[in-house]
């Protein structure tokens, strides 16, 4: 069996403080995050804002220096890379954003900005204008886009020229931040309907960044559920939505909002979270949800969830209860006196 596209082990990012003459502890943006896609799959990491998405993605990409653990690409160890694998991850690693119009300059035409990535890349002159129109056509863009400047496209039509400039170079991995999150909701779909298109056409790997659940459900393989820069539940999208076991994430799926009877079916019961996250600087001590959890028992507060494997999924919960798929017989279990349980 050939190695996953991508692994990730352990992977940590702390951010120091930006002042000096300061004790502040660093930002554990990503502390421990482990996931593989394998080729043609779509993983996707999902969580509220500053659970630490992004940064999983920019470091994979080496915008920021790992911390500590483990990036292999294609089976190669690129957590440090070395000139070689710069060349390697600029060009078969690409990172698409959630803002379409920031990412295009305001001053160069379509055909421009398709250009530059083929020149940088070393693709022949006499090939480029050809391999331009054909990108342009794989998003669903026709020629007439060409000498347009970026203003006089929607915001869907710009990020489908953000995603032909990350296709220019031929890579085999796209790291989708919130690509659809700053478009309209009737676009949205479109974009994911066309990303759905593009990886069965080449054959793409993706990891698909988002906070908004309703577009993994038929769209990623593989989910992964991720607090406070750790991952609390992992497994097949199918199997993590049918039974979400960690309080985190069937908080998040009772969030949804319902459009259909199928969404209804998947909702669990509501189980609000309490108050805020809290600053990855001042990371709780024992499971990091616990201060916000329902379920959570003094246990909770003491020490790391293990990993436990229900089905195909991970979860790291110390309340959940795998022998009676709930959380009753613990909070029974912690309302006993010690000696009592058994
Ligand atoms: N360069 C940085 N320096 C210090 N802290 C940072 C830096 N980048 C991110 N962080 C912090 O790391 C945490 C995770 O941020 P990140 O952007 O990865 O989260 P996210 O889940 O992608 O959220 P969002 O969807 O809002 O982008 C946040 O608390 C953020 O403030």
């Amino acid at each position: 069996m050939s190695a996953p596209v991508l692994e990730v082990k352990n992977l940590k990012k702390h951010f120091a403080s930006d002042g000096w003459l300061t004790d502040e502890p660093p930002a554990k943006a990503v502390d421990g995050v482990s996931f593989s896609i394998d080729e043609g799959e779509t993983l996707a990491l999902i969580g509220e804002s500053g659970s630490g998405k992004s940064t999983v993605a920019k470091t994979i990409i080496d915008i920021h220096e790992t911390t500590d653990g483990l990036i292999r690409y294609q089976g190669e160890d690129i957590t440090n890379p070395i000139r070689r694998q710069v060349e390697t991850i600029r060009s078969e690693i690409q990172l698409v954003f959630q803002d379409p119009t920031s990412c295009l300059n305001p001053r160069r035409t379509i055909r421009k900005t398709l250009l530059v990535p083929l020149k940088a890349t070393g693709v022949p002159r006499e090939e480029r204008e050809a391999r331009v129109s054909e990108m342009l056509e794989r998003v669903g863009l026709t020629d007439e886009y060409l000498r347009k400047y970026p203003h006089e496209l929607s915001g869907g039509q710009k990020q489908r020229v953000n995603i032909a400039r990350a296709l220019a170079v031929e890579p085999q991995l796209l790291l989708l931040d919130e690509p659809t999150s700053a478009l309209d909701v009737s676009v949205q779909a479109k974009i994911v309907d066309l990303l759905a298109d593009l990886q069965e056409e080449l054959g793409l790997t993706y990891l698909f960044i988002t906070h908004d659940l309703s577009l993994v459900r038929n769209f990623a393989d593989e989910t992964a559920v991720m607090y406070l820069g750790e991952i609390q539940e992992q497994g097949p999208t199918e199997e993590l939505f049918e039974s979400p076991r960690h309080p985190y994430t069937r908080a998040l799926l009772s969030s949804i909002p319902v459009t259909s009877a199928a969404d209804e079916a998947y909702r669990p019961e509501s189980e609000p979270l309490r108050g805020e996250v809290p600053s990855p600087r001042d990371v709780p001590s024992g499971c990091r949800l616990h201060p916000r959890c329902p379920h959570a028992t003094e246990d909770c507060s003491m020490r790391q969830p293990d990993t436990r494997h229900v089905n195909d999924v991970a979860v790291n919960c110390i309340a959940y209860d795998d022998d009676t798929d709930g959380f009753d017989a613990l909070l029974d279990a912690a309302n006993t006196t010690p000696g009592d349980a058994s």
